[in-house]
């Protein structure tokens, strides 16, 4: 506790510079961002969505038709519910939270040993992967209480572009994942568990083109074609996100009727396709922005996932499902742990409007489009209080 008061102390006044203004950690306007009616959320949680019918091969044409219609209600009125039928074991879920605890326990100079660098640094960070201290990430200008290792798909080794930064340097994102030396068996477990979460985000694409009722898809289909099956093809490389997070409790009390000026992860939407996020049990963190504008909390269901779509469903869809505000406020007495894993496209996949959705929701689409790398990009440099844009 006392390494993280001084730590927390330290970063909140790096942070007085620049001057935090009204704008920070924005709850925004929830007339321009939400315009469908609330649904009973408030009284009965989030829905629960079983995608095992995705994920058996034998399952039927209905089975699969009554996931879909759940998973379109589920993102028309919230970007989020909880899922379950997806065959992982609590066992290797509690593994993964249990790895976790064990990592953020050790000293800090232990986990320094994989810092995250600034991409084109001398000290060859690709300005994303690695291990970042409380007080590193920010969102919305506010320092994020947190720290955490962001793992993702590894870059293809022939084509690494050297940075602009000398010798060894990397450019943003194309480095090499870091892995701690302890504890020693979490390398392997959490690779084999991002193997089996891949195949459950999969499963999940696969059921929103149908859930969007677009159409088989025929022989000569290829990445721009518009089918059920659109979601899949260009998430067939995905370039995933693994990411480990520990919480310790904010220190600041909140006043009932003033701003809340601490997060311990600040409201945001998620940049890609889909997030699995695993977490410990701690209740009355993570919360979720309803369509009136108040913040629900998504208390973790042993043996589930919390899922939302992220910007990229949100653009393909033409707005019609929401990449949802999100944020995490931890005061509880515990060191929360949370898990997500997200499922994203292809790096170099074009993502912009579907026709058919731009058409169900009025004609005019809400963006002109750009591939998901770029829209990555942006949002790894906004990540990072002391990232300079160096190289891409
Ligand atoms: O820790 C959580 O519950 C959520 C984390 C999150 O939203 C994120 O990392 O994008
Ligand atoms: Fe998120």
């Amino acid at each position: 506790m006392a390494d993280f008061e001084s730590a927390h102390h330290a970063a909140r006044a790096r942070h007085s510079e620049p001057e935090p203004t009204t704008s920070f950690n924005p709850t925004p306007d929830p007339g321009a961002r939400y315009d469908k009616p609330i649904a009973a959320a408030q009284e009965d949680g989030l829905p629960i969505i079983d995608i095992s019918a995705f994920l058996d091969p034998f399952a039927t044409k209905e089975a699969r038709s009554t996931t879909a219609k759940a998973i379109n209600a589920a993102c028309i009125n919230y970007g989020f519910f909880y899922l379950t039928g997806h065959g992982i074991p609590t066992s290797r879920l509690d593994e993964i939270i249990s790895l976790a605890r064990r990592f953020f326990a050790l000293p800090l100079e232990e986990k320094n040993k994989i810092k995250r660098f600034d991409a084109g640094s001398a000290e060859g960070g690709d300005g994303a992967r690695g291990y970042q201290g409380l007080g590193e990430n920010v969102t919305g200008g506010l320092q994020d209480m947190q720290e955490a290792i962001d793992w993702y798909r590894d870059w293809p080794e022939n084509e690494r572009e050297p940075g602009d930064g000398g010798p060894g340097s990397m450019k943003s994102l194309q480095g090499f994942n870091l892995w701690p030396e302890q504890p020693n068996e979490l390398k392997s477990v959490y690779l084999a568990y991002a193997e089996r979460v891949k195949k459950v985000g999969e499963a999940l694409v696969h059921a929103m083109g149908i859930a969007l009722d677009l159409g088989p898809p025929t022989d000569n289909a290829n990445q721009g074609t518009e089918d059920e099956e659109v979601f899949v093809r260009n998430c067939d490389e995905s370039f995933w996100v693994m990411r480990m997070i520990g919480y310790p409790p904010l220190t600041t009390p909140h006043m009932p009727g003033t701003d809340i000026d601490q997060f311990s992860c600040g409201a945001h939407t998620d940049y890609g396709c889909v997030t699995l996020l695993l977490t410990d049990p701690t209740p009355g963190a993570l919360q979720v922005q309803l369509k009136d504008s108040t913040w629900l909390n998504a208390d973790p269901i042993p043996g589930t996932f919390v899922v939302n779509i992220g910007d990229m469903i949100e653009r393909w869809t033409n707005g019609l499902w929401k990449s949802t505000m999100h944020r995490v406020i931890h005061r509880g007495q515990s060191y929360r742990i949370s898990v997500p894993f997200f499922y994203e496209p292809n790096f170099d996949a074009e993502v912009r409007p579907l026709k058919q959705c731009v058409e169900v929701t009025g004609g005019t689409p809400i963006h002109q489009g750009s591939t998901y790398g770029e829209h990555l990009l942006t949002k790894v440099f906004n990540n990072f209080y002391y990232s300079k844009r160096t190289d891409w």
